[in-house]
């Protein structure tokens, strides 16, 4: 069917995927309620895998199967490779710098390569891998000392605090969030603000009058947070500048960034420098953390599973070493752990929005012009035509599969997929596996006050990442 408002009558004879009706001036927002990801999903299995919705004015298509995917991500790349500017994203021209919202040119281009070329290749990462190791010795002593005291540990606060530590460490050389200090509390106030205003529906991307009224106050609190993370960064940029002649350089990526701002300032300003240091942090740091929390979330609530995963690593790596990266492929339980994890528990449900950039013609329908473009990944990953009882965690379903989530699966994309997959996955790959590994390794871990398995919660919280809605929190006991 053909609807008869003017956008919906376009030059071409295809038709629209088809969609849910929409009401006069709103269209579906309603139908997005508080978890987008699973009301996407269920209209999904009734409109099919490409599917039109009309959020207010902003023409809307959600990818809902591996083969859509593969169409929009793959073979029609180039067309949808840039993204809708949300109105929280033009804060401090956030949109005009930001390697996530930049669209496919020049500037996006040269940010994609000097991140690929000094953060995330082999060797690169292998060159900076010793300082995330001894963050890893912190989290170990750190879980040690709860062990002594019979104490807790929040894992959505833990997760953060040594992802911020690895990623500071990896970024800048500087420890931001050493596990005795709240010192980082202000920064994981500040990325997950910055996650909150870019995840959350604004009634003012649906209807472009609404952006100087800013109904919901997303503008100005995305005007507040990105603002102090751009200071923040200014300030470790300045104390960089410095220090740089009088103590050791060093070999991290913020160094690499200033030598090649100092030898051509055209392909790269400090002010550049900024915002990347800004977007990798932000980028980073929530996703990878969240990731941890769901982790030991299904582990705790699948005590055979953990005990397998236990059992691999103390087989493979022994009582008294710890494990490092190098260890990673020699861990497949782990590694099925993690993405069984992604599978269930996507950081980015919906990967981050794309646009077309023409209209175009897939499967059959139209899609228009600057329509922004979801993929709903959550529903790929929960679909029981694509995996065999999709709500049951189950790590043991990828050992005898080749399926990866480098891109190439389109059944398995939580790091998305294409020229904007997401570049930091290399890195986010060895943080999750090293970070759940110490966790598990030396340790077994009792749910707090008696809760049983079954009894833990699974519900998430939609957002940019989706976070879990109640913390996991569980007491570590010494194994040896
Ligand atoms: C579990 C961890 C992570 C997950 C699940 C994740 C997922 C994603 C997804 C789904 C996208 C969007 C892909 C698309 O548009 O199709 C993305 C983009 C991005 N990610 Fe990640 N990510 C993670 C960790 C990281 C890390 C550690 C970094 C950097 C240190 C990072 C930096 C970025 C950046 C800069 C982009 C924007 C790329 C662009 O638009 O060109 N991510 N990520």
């Amino acid at each position: 069917w053909v609807h008869n408002s003017n956008s919906r009558i376009r030059k071409s004879i295809k038709p629209l995927p088809p969609g849910p009706y929409p009401l006069p001036i709103i269209g579906n927002i309603l139908q997005l309620g508080q978890s987008p990801h699973k009301s996407l999903a269920k209209l999904s299995k009734k409109y099919g895998p490409l599917m039109y919705l009309k959020l207010g004015s902003l023409d809307t298509v959600v990818v809902s199967s591996p083969e859509m995917a593969k169409e929009i991500l793959q073979k029609h790349d180039q067309v949808f490779s840039d993204r809708t500017i949300l109105v929280a994203s033009q804060a401090h021209d956030y949109h005009n710098f930001s390697l996530g919202f930049l669209p496919v040119g020049g500037q996006w281009k040269n940010l994609r390569k000097i991140c690929k070329e000094h953060m995330f290749s082999t060797p690169q990462l292998d060159s900076s891998k010793s300082l995330r190791q001894e963050k890893l010795h912190k989290l170990r002593d750190y879980v040690q000392e709860c062990c002594h005291r019979g104490q807790a540990i929040n894992f959505a606060e833990a997760a953060f605090k040594v992802t911020l530590s690895l990623m500071s460490a990896t970024l800048f050389s500087i420890d931001l969030a050493p596990f005795d200090s709240n010192s980082c509390h202000e920064l994981k106030e500040m990325v997950r603000s910055m996650m909150e205003v870019l995840g959350t529906p604004n009634l003012a991307d649906f209807f472009p009058v609404l952006k100087r009224v800013d109904p919901q106050g997303i503008k100005h609190k995305s005007n507040i947070c990105i603002g102090k993370l751009l200071d923040f960064f200014e300030d470790i940029i300045n104390q960089r500048l410095q220090s740089r002649d009088s103590s050791e350089v060093q070999k991290d990526l913020l160094e690499a960034l200033l030598n090649i701002s100092q030898r051509n300032e055209s392909e790269l300003s400090s002010n550049q420098i900024k915002y990347l240091l800004m977007d990798l942090f932000s980028a980073g740091t929530d996703t990878t953390a969240t990731t941890v929390e769901w982790a030991m979330t299904e582990l705790l609530r699948n005590p055979e599973k953990m005990s397998k995963a236990q059992q691999e690593i103390r087989g493979v790596i022994g009582e008294n070493e710890q494990v490092e990266e190098s260890d990673i492929s020699r861990l497949p339980y782990l590694q099925a752990v993690v993405k069984e994890v992604l599978r269930c528990h996507p950081a980015g449900p919906l990967l981050v929005p794309h646009k077309a950039e023409t209209d175009v013609e897939i499967d059959g329908y139209m899609i228009p012009k600057n329509a922004q473009v979801l993929v709903n990944f959550w529903a790929i990953g929960r679909d029981s035509n694509v995996w065999f009882n999709p709500d049951s965690f189950e790590p043991e379903r990828f050992l005898d599969k080749k399926i990866d989530y480098k891109g190439q699966d389109f059944e398995l994309i939580p790091f998305g997929s294409g020229r904007r997959m997401c570049p930091g996955y290399p890195l986010a790959h060895r943080m999750l596996h090293l970070i759940l590994a110490t966790l598990v390794h030396r340790f077994n871990w009792k749910l707090e006050g008696g809760m049983k398995p079954e009894e833990v919660d699974l519900n998430d919280k939609f957002g940019i990442t989706l976070e879990k809605a109640v913390p996991l929190k569980a007491v570590p006991t010494h194994v040896f």
